[in-house]
């Protein structure tokens, strides 16, 4: 049994900590008396487990408010309290029985409580509770955390949209999918703070300028970032672009029409080119000179991020120990660039050098070395994204044989009216846009949605309220597979998107590939010349047919979206054309 000495080494005060053990003492006095006295009825009225039901009301009541308690504030003062009345009861010599009786008891039936109040809180009484929705994703994150880890949360969010055939339902025990195009200017156009879903984004302790829910921060990064975006810069990639897209289509030659991993290629090509962009140095996945399992490390960090990162508590206690492996495997590869890139100095034209430049407004930049890693890794990741993209055009285009032929007669006879395949002189031509648009709206590489907080005052939609402090989103993927807006929703039109065919998009407003608001893609213009450069001269140059070993199914079952998407197997023909 420890003695007071015990505490002094804590430097507790001693006296007071005496007077409560009296106390305590005089309660299980009084309380062993009362027992003797009354041994069946009363004893239940005033058992330590009726305190700790009353205590577990009070405790559930005063946290029902705070609209994010802070998992380790919760567990450090339940942690301190408990902390405190067991060195209390082994001050008064309490056997172990009485610390059984008075301490281990009472938690469990403290928890219970707690567990009870929070589960019917959470399935009645809440203000989403009027909101459909899976009862388990009701209970608790961990159905989010699931679906987002084993890579079919937007699907799933879909067919619950369908199967409810509700605007909005609930998919969290504070989370609203919003399917209402009405509602994008309303949620996104406001500001309001991005909810805590991106707290699981942190990298090594720091966010990007995506996952940072500081208004002030998010402000002055995003200057430092546009200023990597201006027409000038804009050039320059595309310049770096036009050469990477030379080096894909050799290799692509050299497979002489010969079934290739389309996914496999375009990734690695997507790397390259963003690492090219984003560190003036590409990073040696194509010509085997550099880390051959980088694109696998970032799927791994994907998959870690869809589950873990959308664990709140579980990544706040996480914060606190070695950073997981996905993470670290993913964020060093990234810093090994980086380090090479500072080495060079201002001789590298590229977006680091935006990054390390000072906000012009405020004199600020990006001071911590991780912070700078945070943001050019999100590059890194984006870069990704538009690789899946490009990869999803060319399969499809290799289905729809009559969509591709379109195009190619497009671009053909741009090219004999005398125009080059540069980024300019393609951006306006309308089918290949509409092809791209297409892509973008079936086939987007973030289709999980944006989260943002509903302020104190909640938010009137007229026919819905959304109430104070949810976290809300739209679900990117259902809302732009949606009849209302896109007639022939699932269907791949171009023509949806030029004069031919304009009545398949009935509202446009439902078109968010870019996100929406302040924190819409920082990148798109550079995502679009990439894009558009790559599928018009992969078209120009080959006739892309499905593989002999191509299997729907798998393809299916291998789309993951983690919150950003990764692809499974793609295996295509690329046939040198005659023209
Ligand atoms: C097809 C390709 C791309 C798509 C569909 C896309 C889409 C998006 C979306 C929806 C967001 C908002 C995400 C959110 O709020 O959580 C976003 C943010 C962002 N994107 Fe892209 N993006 C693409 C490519 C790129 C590229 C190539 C870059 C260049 C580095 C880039 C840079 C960024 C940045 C910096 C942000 C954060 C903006 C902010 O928080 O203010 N993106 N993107």
């Amino acid at each position: 049994m420890p003695s007071t000495d015990f505490w002094e080494y804590f430097e507790f005060n001693h006296v007071i900590m005496a007077k409560v053990a009296n106390g305590i003492q005089s309660f299980v006095n009084l309380f062993g008396d009362y027992q003797a006295r009354n041994p069946d009825s009363a004893a239940r009225a005033t058992s330590p487990h009726t305190a700790a039901i009353v205590i577990g009301i009070i405790s559930c009541l005063a946290l029902a408010p705070v609209p994010e308690p802070s998992t380790i504030e919760v567990l450090f003062g339940y942690g301190i309290l408990n902390f405190v009345y067991l060195g209390t009861l082994l001050m008064v010599q309490a056997d172990y029985s009485t610390i059984l009786e008075y301490w281990l008891l009472p938690n469990l039936t403290y928890l219970v409580t707690c567990t009870i109040i929070t589960v019917v809180g959470r399935l009645l009484l809440s203000s989403l509770s009027t909101f459909p929705g899976p009862k388990r994703a009701a209970l608790s994150n961990y159905w989010m955390a699931t679906k987002l880890g084993n890579g079919t949360f937007s699907k799933t969010v879909k067919g619950l949209h369908k199967k409810y055939n509700a605007a909005v339902i609930r998919t969290g025990p504070n989370e609203l999918s919003v399917n209402d195009a009405e509602a994008i200017v309303k949620i996104y156009g406001e500001n309001y703070q991005r909810g805590p879903f991106y707290e699981g984004g942190k990298m090594r302790g720091a966010t990007s300028i995506r996952e940072t829910r500081s208004h002030y921060h998010h402000t002055i990064w995003r200057r430092i970032w546009d200023a990597a975006f201006i027409p000038t810069e804009l050039k320059y990639y595309a310049g770096e672009t036009d050469i990477a897209i030379f080096g894909l289509l050799k290799l692509l030659k050299k497979q002489n029409g010969e079934e290739v991993n389309c996914t496999k290629v375009i990734d690695e090509f997507a790397l390259d080119l963003t690492a090219q962009l984003t560190f003036g140095e590409d990073a040696g996945i194509q010509d085997g000179t550099g880390d051959e399992d980088y694109v696998g490390a970032i799927k791994r960090y994907l998959q870690w991020l869809g589950f873990y990162g959308t664990m709140r508590n579980l990544v706040q206690i996480l914060g606190y120990f070695r950073e997981r492996k996905p993470v670290n495997d993913f964020c060093r590869k990234g810093e090994r660039l980086l380090i090479d890139r500072q080495k060079r100095g201002a001789s590298s034209r590229d977006i680091t050098s935006h990054l390390l430049e000072k906000d012009e407004e405020t004199g600020r930049k990006f001071t911590v070395p991780r912070q700078l890693a945070a943001n050019t890794h999100l590059s890194i990741l984006m870069g990704a994204a538009t690789g899946t993209t490009i990869t999803q055009t060319l399969r499809t285009l290799a289905k729809q044989k009559d969509v591709q032929k379109k195009l190619q007669s497009e671009i053909d006879a741009h090219v004999r009216s005398g125009g080059d395949l540069s980024v300019d002189s393609i951006k306006s031509l309308p089918y290949l846009n509409g092809v791209i648009n297409e892509a973008l709206r079936l086939h987007n590489p973030l289709p999980t949605g944006v989260h943002v907080t509903i302020p104190a005052t909640g938010l009137d939609m007229g026919i819905y309220k959304l109430p104070a402090h949810a976290q809300v989103y739209i679900p990117v993927l259902t809302i732009m597979t949606n009849e209302k807006y896109f007639p022939q929703a699932e269907a791949f039109i171009p023509e949806r998107w030029t004069d031919e065919k304009a009545e398949l998009v009935a509202d446009k407003r439902a078109f968010i590939p870019w996100g929406y608001g302040t924190h819409a893609c920082a990148g798109k213009q550079l995502a679009l010349n990439e894009m558009r450069a790559t599928i018009a001269r992969v078209v120009r140059e080959f006739e892309i047919e499905l593989g002999q070993t191509n299997d729907d199914k798998k393809w299916e079952s291998k789309w993951k979206d983690y919150s950003m998407v990764t692809l499974g197997e793609c295996m295509l023909k690329f046939k040198s054309r005659k023209v």
